[in-house]
């Protein structure tokens, strides 16, 4: 896909093409054909207790465990080989001093073949300027941006054939969470630059205190995967009706259900690049094996180090493309 263009300088005139990017996402698993995948480049020091974002790293700054900048780099190099190997054109951010741009899924995120801007958390807005070298490879018309009331987090967002998928917060509940992302006005802004589409939303259960009380994402607690399966945990939604709709949607029999400690590990945050092509956690031993057994391959890269901050390999990769 390309687009033309044409100035003039000092009386002369200049005639280009450039190439554009293609955007089409329309599940979590077709074949990966391009992303933007985060960086950990100048990551900055390990924050003040009292400026983080979610209850794991708070739990890591506590703990003096929280991950160096060297090691979470080396864990995202491992993912860029996995793309090489399967030829995914990768995009990365450029970097911004000290500031941290691992979870490039949540700043925009594709539907079809438009990208949505998300309303993000104060604390992390900065991120989106460093993608504008991607969006200006995408048509102007192809890029939604949001009511400033709609507040929404890629991911929470999940394109599911004719459904939207969206994770949200009791609407009683948002305002006193750091953890609540995606609000009514993101799940119904979205709606209306989607009609052909259906948008369903679930209720999260969030804490801003204990991580293995706290869905962040719909991706932290839920993961549609290739062949008709999913991961599933019960205990991270609100509703049991709205996590028993998932379920049904899916059957019994092909959801692998995890534990709060595994939800805490990030099980259900793995990435697809193919409908049967999985990227998983090195130790993520019963959700490989589970994997192994349905005839998946999976791909593992180490990312403990990066887990540390509540986020996996679905939330540092943002698909532009799938086939
Ligand atoms: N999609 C995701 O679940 N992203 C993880 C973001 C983690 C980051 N520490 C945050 O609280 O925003």
């Amino acid at each position: 896909m390309e687009s033309s263009g044409k100035h003039f300088r000092n009386g002369v005139l200049f005639l280009y093409l450039r190439t554009m990017i293609k955007l089409n996402v329309t599940d979590e698993f077709s074949p990966l054909k391009s992303v933007v995948l985060g960086t950990a480049k100048s990551n900055g020091a390990t924050p003040a207790l009292k400026d983080a974002y979610d209850p794991k790293s708070a739990e890591h700054i506590k703990a003096g465990t929280y991950p160096l900048e060297k090691d979470m780099v080396s864990e995202m190099e491992a993912v860029a080989t996995v793309f090489e190997k399967y030829g995914v054109t990768v995009y990365r951010p450029t970097v911004i001093e000290d500031y941290n741009q691992i979870f490039t899924r949540d700043i925009a995120f594709v539907i079809d073949d438009k990208i949505v801007i998300s309303n993000m958390l104060e604390d992390r807005a900065q991120e989106i300027n460093a993608i504008a070298h991607v969006l200006d490879q995408i048509p102007q018309e192809k890029i939604v941006r949001l009511s400033s009331y709609a507040k929404i987090e890629g991911g929470d967002v999940m394109p599911f054939g004719n459904y939207i998928l969206v994770g949200t917060c009791r609407v009683d509940h948002f305002n006193n969470y750091v953890t609540a992302r995606t609000n009514a006005d993101g799940v119904s802004n979205l709606q209306e630059f989607f009609p052909h589409k259906e948008v369903k939303s679930f209720a999260l259960k969030k804490s801003n205190y204990d991580p293995r009380e706290n869905a962040l994402h719909l991706d932290c607690c839920f993961q549609p995967l290739g062949q008709g399966k999913c991961i599933i945990h019960k205990e991270g939604f609100e509703f049991e009706t709205e996590y028993q709709w998932l379920v049904d949607q899916f059957g019994e029999e092909n959801c692998f259900h995890i534990t709060k400690e595994e939800m805490y590990k990030m099980y259900s945050n793995v990435f697809s690049i193919a409908d049967g092509v999985v990227i998983s956690e090195q130790k993520f031993d019963r959700l490989n094996d589970w994997l192994r057994k349905n005839n998946f391959t999976v791909e593992t890269v180490p990312y403990a180090e990066i887990a540390k901050q509540e986020g996996l390999l679905r939330c540092s990769t943002m698909p532009l493309q799938r086939a």
